[in-house]
């Protein structure tokens, strides 16, 4: 018997349309994100998906697609849980920053370091700055130790495979159709850990935006296989494009 899990990166947001860093600041998505998060959830519906269960991050592009994906599938009504381990990877200091021109200073080859290695973070923000996350309302509950500074895609893996392990692989095992929408380097963690893809390996990984990924489980929760709805060539493209947001 296989199991199916579905993965949706958010659509355009406004920073991705801009090219800045984004990490954990909560911008919202753009006209073509909206477009791209309902046309998600007409390929689902379409393939006949019946979703149980979703999660997502508490970051507002997460989870206007989610809605948007939901009200398309006409499943709104499934429970969804949002907790900040399906945040994106936290970019630190470089939050904000345009990534074309982060590359005319800095180079290629160290932009690329910074959003693609594995164990090397950005550089870090500081406690005091005014884009901490400890001073929003949504993180209060956390420790100081639970707010990064700035993630490595490593930080990311350390902090939601956990919780994908404790909280949404058990729903699966328990056969019900689950859903995950977040964002292009926290879904690079989940898919690092359920492919077991080599650090040198997930460094080529690029998520399109608002793109439906399958992953088809066996009995121990195994990929099977993977596969992108819709068109192939066309989620290849979007995939290359975000891989080219990082040149100069
Ligand atoms: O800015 C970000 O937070 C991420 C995702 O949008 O970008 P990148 O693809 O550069 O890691």
């Amino acid at each position: 018997m296989s199991t199916k899990l579905v993965l949706v990166r958010h659509g355009q947001s406004v920073w991705n349309k801009e090219n800045r860093f984004t990490g954990w600041k909560d911008v919202d998505l753009t006209d073509q994100g909206r477009e791209e998060a309902r046309k998600a959830g007409v390929l689902l519906k379409e393939a006949g998906f019946e979703f149980d269960v979703a999660y997502t991050s508490v970051l507002k592009r997460a989870i206007r697609t989610l809605w948007t994906i939901l009200d398309n599938m006409d499943q709104m009504w499934i429970p969804v849980i949002r907790d900040y381990r399906l945040n994106e990877r936290h970019y630190g200091a470089l939050q904000g920053l345009n990534k074309a021109e982060t590359a005319e200073k800095y180079g290629d080859e160290q932009v690329l370091i910074w959003r693609r290695s594995y164990d090397t973070p950005p550089p870090k923000m500081d406690r005091d700055d005014e884009r901490y996350a400890g001073n929003f309302r949504v993180y209060k509950g956390l420790t100081e130790q639970e707010i990064p500074l700035s993630e490595s895609l490593k930080d990311t893996v350390e902090r939601f495979v956990p919780y994908f392990e404790s909280d949404i692989k058990p729903q699966i095992a328990a056969g019900k159709q689950v859903l995950i929408c977040a964002h292009g380097n926290s879904l690079r963690a989940l898919v690092k850990y359920l492919g077991d893809i080599s650090d040198e390996e997930i460094l080529k990984l690029n998520i399109p935006t608002g793109i439906p990924m399958v992953y088809e489980l066996d009995d121990n929760l195994k990929p099977i296989k993977n596969y992108y709805l819709g068109d192939a060539e066309e989620a290849a493209k979007a995939a290359e494009a975000v891989a080219n947001q990082g040149k100069a």
